[in-house]
C-alpha cells in the first residue's frame, strides 16, 4: 500500500540513546547511539508508521540514569479509516519507567541541578578498578534486594530490549527472598566533574547475575524417608549449593572493544570463584560476541594452569593402539590427563561444556600449524594412516579430532543416530570442522597478545589452585544434560 510506504520508518534509526552530564548551562550529550534491535518495542518489522522526520531521543544521566523519552517529527499521517500513526507513547510506555515522561525542560533542569549528583556512588560495593587508556574504570556489584541497585537497574532495563536479542527485562517486584539471588555488577567510569556539582561517575555497563541451586545427590547414600522436625528450618538461598548464572551482559556501544565486557566478565568470574557456595559459572542465551569475549577470556584462566600440569595429547595413548591393532574406542584415560583436568575445571568453577572447549582450543594450539587443518595438513592421508602416522604431531591432530566427535556425538546422539552411518560420519566431520574454524578464529585473534609460556607456568603457581578432575567421560554427560547446563548455541 502507497500510503504505508511513504509513512514508514526504520525504528532502529529513529530511537536515538543518548547519555548525557551536566555542560555549563544545560547538560551536554556524552554520547549517542542507535539499539541494535527494536523488535521487542515496535514488531517484527523494526518499522514505525505514520511519522515524517521522526526522532525519538532516549536520554539518560551518565553517573544515575535518569531517563527522558523525547520525540519529535516533520509530519504525522492524519488518521484515515482504521489507519493511524504508531502510537509512540503508548508502545514505549512498558519499556520505560514513569519519570522519563516529563517535559524536557524539567528533566534537563533536574540533571543539570541534581543535588545528589557530586556525592553519587554507585550502588553496591567497589569489587574491581581498572585502568584503560589512562582512564580510571571501577566496578561495582550490589544485591537486587538493595533498593539503590534496583533504581538503576530499572531505569537501564530497556536496554535490554534494544541490545541483548531475546533478553527481557528483570521484574524487579518479585518477593525480597527472590530479589536476594540477584547480583548486579555495574562499570563506571570514574571521570574528572564535568561541574564543581556533577558526579565523577559515568555508565559504561552492567551485568545482571543469579544463583540458580544445583542439585547434588550424594551416590553414597541410599534415599530414606527421614523423620523431621516440621516446620523445616528456613534456608537461606545463599547458603545452599548453586551456579551462578549470568542474565544479561551489556556494554554501552560507546565503550566497546576497549576490553570492558573481559573486566566485567572475569569480576564475575572472580566473584564465583570467592562464592564459598557457588560450584559453577554458567550464561543465559549467550550471543556469537559473548561467546568469543567469553572464549578468550576462560583461554587466557586456564591456558597458565595447562601449562603448569603440562597437559597435552598423548601421540602413542598407552602405546598400545599405535600398533597393528585398530583401536575401537577412543582411549580418552589415555590421551588427555582427565583426573588433573577434572581438578582445574572444578578449581576454576567452569561449566563442563566450555571448559570442553577451551581444553579442546587449548590442546589443538599446542599442535604445531603445519599439522592442522588451518596450516594445510594433509587430512586424506592422515585419515588413512589415522593413528598409525609417522610424525607424533600428526597423530595428536588425529586424536584431537577423534576427541572432539566423541563430546560432540555424545552430546548430539540422538539426533546422530537417526542418520545412517555414511551420514552420520558426513555430519560429524562438518561439526568437527566446524568446531576447529571457531577455534582458530580464536586462536588467532590471542596470537602475540599472550605471555612467553614460562611466565604464565610461573603466574599459575603463584596463584596455587585447588584441583580434581573432568573431560569428555560419560559422567560428564550427566553434568551436561542436567537442567542446569548453559543453553549454549554453540556445538
Ligand atoms: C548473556 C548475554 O547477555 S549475551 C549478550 C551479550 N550482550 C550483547 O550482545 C549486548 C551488546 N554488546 C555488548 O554489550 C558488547 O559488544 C559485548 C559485551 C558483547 C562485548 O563487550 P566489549 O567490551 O566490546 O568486549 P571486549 O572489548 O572485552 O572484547 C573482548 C573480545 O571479545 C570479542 N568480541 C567483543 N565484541 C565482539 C563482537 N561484536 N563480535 C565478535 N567478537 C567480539 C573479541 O574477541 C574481543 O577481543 P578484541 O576486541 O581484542 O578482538
Amino acid at each position: 500500500m502507497a500510503v504505508g510506504e511513504d509513512w514508514s520508518c526504520d525504528a532502529n534509526d529513529a530511537l536515538h540513546i543518548t547519555v548525557v552530564q551536566p555542560g555549563d548551562t544545560k547538560p551536554k550529550t556524552l554520547s549517542t547511539f542507535h539499539p541494535q534491535f527494536t523488535y521487542p518495542i515496535f514488531g517484527d518489522d523494526e518499522q514505525i508508521f505514520g511519522y515524517k522526520g521522526l526522532v525519538i531521543r532516549l536520554r539518560f544521566a551518565a553517573h544515575d540514569l535518569r531517563p527522558h523519552v523525547h520525540i519529535s517529527y516533520d509530519d504525522r499521517f492524519k488518521a484515515v479509516d482504521d489507519t493511524a500513526a504508531t502510537d509512540l507513547l503508548g508502545t514505549l510506555k512498558p519499556f520505560i519507567p514513569e519519570e522519563a515522561l516529563i517535559n524536557l525542560p524539567e528533566y534537563e533542569k533536574n540533571v543539570q541541578e541534581d543535588p545528589s549528583a557530586k556525592d553519587f556512588s554507585p550502588p553496591g560495593k567497589l569489587v574491581y578498578s581498572y585502568d584503560v587508556d589512562e582512564r580510571n574504570y571501577e566496578i561495582w556489584a550490589g544485591s537486587l534486594a538493595d533498593p539503590a541497585v534496583q533504581k538503576i537497574l530499572d531505569r537501564a532495563q530497556v536496554l535490554v530490549s534494544l541490545f541483548i536479542e531475546a533478553g527481557t527485562p528483570l521484574d524487579t517486584d518479585d518477593p525480597e527472598w527472590s530479589l536476594e539471588r540477584w547480583t548486579v555488577f555495574f562499570v563506571y567510569e570514574k571521570v574528572k566533574p564535568t561541574t564543581p556539582t556533577a558526579s565523577s561517575y559515568s555508565i559504561v555497563g552492567y551485568a545482571t547475575t543469579y544463583r540458580y541451586w544445583m542439585y547434588q545427590r550424594d551416590r553414597s547414600e541410599t534415599p530414606v524417608v527421614k523423620d523431621v522436625a516440621f516446620p523445616l528450618p528456613e534456608l537461606k538461598i545463599s547458603e545452599l549449593p548453586a551456579r551462578l548464572r549470568i542474565a544479561q551482559f551489556l556494554i554501552l556501544p560507546s565503550h566497546h572493544r576497549s576490553g570492558h565486557g573481559t573486566h566485567l566478565y572475569t569480576t564475575i568470574h572472580a566473584f564465583c570463584l570467592a562464592g564459598p557456595t557457588i560450584t559453577e559459572l554458567t550464561v543465559e542465551d549467550p550471543n556469537e560476541a559473548f561467546d568469543a569475549l567469553r572464549d578468550s577470556a576462560d583461554f587466557c584462566l586456564l591456558r597458565p594452569e595447562f601449562l603448569k600440569h603440562n597437559v597435552n595429547l598423548n601421540p602413542d595413548p598407552n602405546g598400545i593402539y599405535s600398533g597393528k591393532k585398530r583401536p575401537t574406542v577412543v582411549p580418552t584415560n589415555a590421551l588427555i590427563p582427565t583426573q588433573t583436568l577434572r581438578e582445574v575445571r572444578t578449581a576454576f568453577k567452569i561449566e563442563a561444556t566450555q571448559f570442553a572447549h577451551i581444553l579442546e582450543m587449548y590442546l589443538l594450539s599446542q599442535i604445531p600449524k603445519s599439522h592442522r587443518l588451518a596450516g594445510g595438513t594433509n587430512l586424506a592421508r592422515l585419515l588413512i594412516k589415522k593413528s598409525k602416522a609417522d610424525n607424533p604431531d600428526d597423530r595428536r591432530y588425529y586424536w584431537w579430532r577423534m576427541l572432539t566427535k566423541q563430546r560432540l556425538y555424545k552430546k548430539h546422539r540422538e539426533l546422530l543416530d537417526e542418520l545412517d552411518l555414511t551420514d552420520r560420519v558426513e555430519k560429524l566431520d562438518d561439526t568437527v570442522r566446524n568446531v576447529e574454524e571457531g577455534y582458530e578464529i580464536t586462536l588467532g585473534a590471542l596470537e602475540g597478545r599472550l605471555p612467553e609460556p614460562e611466565d604464565e607456568i610461573t603466574e599459575a603457581s603463584s596463584r596455587g589452585r585447588g584441583k580434581r578432575k573432568l573431560a569428555v567421560s560419560d559422567d560428564e554427560d550427566e553434568e551436561e544434560n542436567g537442567a542446569e547446563a548453559a543453553k549454549r548455541p554453540k556445538v
